[in-house]
């Protein structure tokens, strides 16, 4: 990690905090760490969780310490086993997982950074490997065997036939038999970048999206003597593609073309969306339902999205955030009224349907605890009835539930405050959960001695009620730093124990630790995040719009200022991509408040971001285009460098296609100039989400050796 050389060392810096006027015995922390970083971040990770649509087959991906593999289990011993061998931590992400519905093969895609906003000339090579791994698509049978490599490409779909597999590559759509036994194929040639293949229920067709930028249709493949059908074709763009179990009919969401005069930036406007039904021998379509004209009727932007689905007893399924929560409807094919399934002061996400078309399983921040606002627990609700009910109350936090083929068990992830996430089973009639791959939780993993987060409520300025939680170590005597935690995305919510993101999962062990050495740590659910409602998650003037959620992050320190256990002189901010624009607002704006932050990979400059769709060469402007562009200025970080006084370390993978590298790059030059106190850690080849355990490793080390410098003056770095 460099520093530069702009101003008083880091030492002196905590020199001068710690001889300022005298406050009663400052606690000594940082050298008493009680466990390492390498052991609280030592969990295995779970992620992409599914189950097989015949039979009780389940398969996961897990990461540990970037080792990524598959892993299965199957009733009745649900014994996990370990289907893949990758032995290295090479950044290769695991994703789109999947079972064939006979429960013979699993297949899944390794390489990639599938969390990017945009794609690169290259793949990712976090290794900076002198040949870069490509992104592919790998099958494995579920008894165990070599996997192999069926081609290249991404989004692969398993026959119902469970032969071959459909996925995406170069814009096109192809085709490969499960067991590589033959070479893809490229399974027709049409206008557009072509994907989202969706197989019929009886593997015969194949419905996609074509997407031809302004507009897109849904086409239906049926073999290379057909003509593609495409359904109802329009200016609008038609997305989602979803069969009836019957697979004579289509539903599909239908929204406006891009188009038309520009709008202004600065206000919100709903951004409306239908949902349409058509025949797939006609392509004729119909209306089935559109939303309303209101900013709670606009396309769900959650977990899932729209979460379409055509389910038993010709109900389709829909989510809306039309009531003020991100809930789940259900409408009569033949068309009527949406019922409301899930009423109620919460979010529905991570939703599945049951093979059976009859329930949807989903995780919710519901249940009998008031504190469950701020939890995650699985909930099963019929798709005719508005009968929710919740399966795992209780103080643990459970998401991504899936039902099993034969309808007997639910496979999720489970938590609680100390325990990482494993995966688990429960009966599908309810009970209680049962742990698999427990050994793979390393024996000196410290759960024990991981604080149990407590729920914060305080208002902001404007009296919002924000949420937050408080890392707080007992028995530590005399005023202690404390540090703001914020996230990054922003449309998040930090929980009361471990993250369902592998992202913030990471978060949540860094925040332990630091609590562990005795620092106090407030995580703060800032307006913009979810699980609080429409309004909450979509308020008005924010981000580069006027920045309105930074009074709740300014909250934060004033309420950690507030607390006897604080030192006010020693509050720190820390936050990565969304985290980090605020962290680096921050210090910007509220030195005297802020002593000190890390900022992952922030966005510091929103003109320079959001400039590029505004600039184009246009005759047409927005109408307020020139009040947007100064109000974004004024919401950047690097029109406050001139107040900005606190040392800050800027940490940034420079393969990152989420916030571009030159945010830090443009950022360190001004600070240079401003004479701020600036440190620096640069990860090369990594990308936003830091594919390599070894760079996340480095990013927590020195994120927490960077408070201890600063605010205990300790030279080295943390244990
Ligand atoms: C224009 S700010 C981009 C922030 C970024 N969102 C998506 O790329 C971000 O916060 N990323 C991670 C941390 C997230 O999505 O949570």
């Amino acid at each position: 990690m460099r520093e530069r050389d702009s101003g008083l060392s880091l030492f002196a810096i905590a020199l001068l905090i710690a001889v300022q006027a005298p406050i009663p015995a400052i606690a000594q922390i940082g050298s008493t760490a009680i466990f390492s970083l390498e052991q609280v971040r030592s969990y295995p990770f779970p992620n992409e969780l599914v189950a097989s649509s015949t039979g009780a087959r389940i398969a996961w991906a897990f990461n540990e310490q970037g080792r990524r593999n598959v892993w299965v289990a199957e009733a009745p011993d649900w014994r996990a086993r370990k289907l893949t061998n990758y032995e290295t931590d090479d950044g290769q992400e695991i994703s789109s997982l999947s079972i064939s519905p006979d429960g013979r093969w699993v297949v899944y895609v390794r390489g990639g950074d599938h969390g990017a906003n945009w794609d690169d000339s290259l793949p990712v090579n976090p290794t900076s490997s002198p040949v870069p791994p490509k992104v592919a698509i790998w099958s494995v049978p579920f008894a165990g065997g070599e996997p192999k490599m069926l081609a290249e490409g991404d989004e692969p779909v398993i026959s119902p036939r469970g032969d071959q597999v459909a996925f995406v590559r170069d814009r096109a759509i192809w085709v490969v038999p499960i067991d590589g036994s033959a070479p893809a194929r490229k399974l027709f040639t049409a206008r557009g970048d072509n994907g989202s293949p969706v197989w019929s229920p009886d593997g015969d067709r194949l419905a996609f999206v074509s997407n031809r930028g302004d507009h897109s249709f849904i086409g239906i493949y049926t073999d290379e003597r057909t003509p593609i059908l495409w359904i109802a074709p329009s200016t609008s763009r038609d997305t989602h593609p979803r069969w009836s179990p019957d697979g004579k009919r289509i539903a599909f969401i239908r929204r406006p073309g891009t188009g038309g005069p520009p709008e202004p930036i600065l206000e919100q406007r709903p951004n409306r969306w239908a949902i349409w039904t058509a025949d797939v021998i006609t392509g004729e379509a119909r209306l089935l339902w559109e939303s309303p004209n209101a900013l709670r009727g606009s396309f769900p932007t959650t977990d899932g999205g729209p979460n379409l689905h055509w389910a038993a007893g010709g109900r389709i399924i829909f989510l809306s955030y039309m009531d003020g929560w991100p809930h789940l409807y259900s409408i009569p094919e033949a068309g009527g009224e949406p019922l409301l399934l899930t009423p109620g002061r919460y979010m529905a996400e991570h939703i599945s349907l049951t093979p059976d078309k009859r329930f949807l399983v989903f995780a919710a921040n519901t249940g009998p605890d008031p504190d469950d606002i701020d939890r995650r627990h699985i909930v099963r609700v019929p798709v005719d009835r508005a009968a929710p009910e919740v399966l795992t109350p209780g103080t643990g936090l459970e998401w991504s539930p899936v039902v099993t083929g034969d309808m007997q068990t639910i496979a999720l992830i489970s938590a609680t405050a100390q325990r990482p996430p494993l995966p688990a089973v429960m009966p599908f009639n309810g009970g209680s959960a049962r742990l698999l791959a427990e050994d793979r939780l390393p024996q000196d993993f410290p759960a024990k001695q991981l604080v149990t987060p407590k729920k914060i409520v305080y208002r902001a300025p404007d009296g919002l009620e924000i949420h937050a939680q408080l890392f707080m170590k007992e028995g530590v005597s005399g005023r202690r730093p404390a540090i703001v935690y914020v996230h990054g995305g922003p449309p998040r919510q930090m929980l009361l124990g471990w993250h369902y993101s592998d992202y913030y999962a990471n978060a949540y062990a860094l925040n332990q630790y630091l609590a562990s050495r005795g620092y106090i740590v407030l995580s703060v659910n800032y307006r913009l995040g979810i699980g609080y409602g429409y309004e909450f998650h979509n308020p008005p003037r924010a981000g580069s719009r006027g920045a309105s959620e930074y009074q709740d992050i300014k909250a934060a320190g004033e309420y950690l200022r507030s607390l006897p256990e604080v030192d006010p002189r020693r509050i720190g901010i820390y936050g990565g991509s969304y985290g980090g624009y605020l962290t680096a607002l921050a210090l910007a704006r509220d030195s005297s408040l802020f002593a000190a932050g890390v900022d992952i990979h922030g966005v510091h400059d929103w003109t320079g971001e959001r400039a590029r769709p505004l600039l184009e060469p246009r005759v047409e402007k927005a109408p307020d285009l020139d009040e947007a562009l100064r109000v974004a200025w004024a919401s950047s970080p690097v029109s406050s460098v001139a107040t900005w006084r606190s040392p800050v370390l800027l940490i940034h993978g420079d393969d990152d296609r989420n916030v571009r590298f030159s945010q830090t790059v443009d950022l360190i030059r001004r600070l240079e100039k401003a004479g701020v106190k600036c440190e620096e850690l640069v990860i090369p080849d990594d990308t936003h989400h830091f594919m390599r355990y070894a760079n996340w490793l480095k990013v927590d080390k020195a994120t927490a050796a960077f408070f201890d410098r600063v605010f205990m003056g300790t030279q080295g770095g943390s244990r």
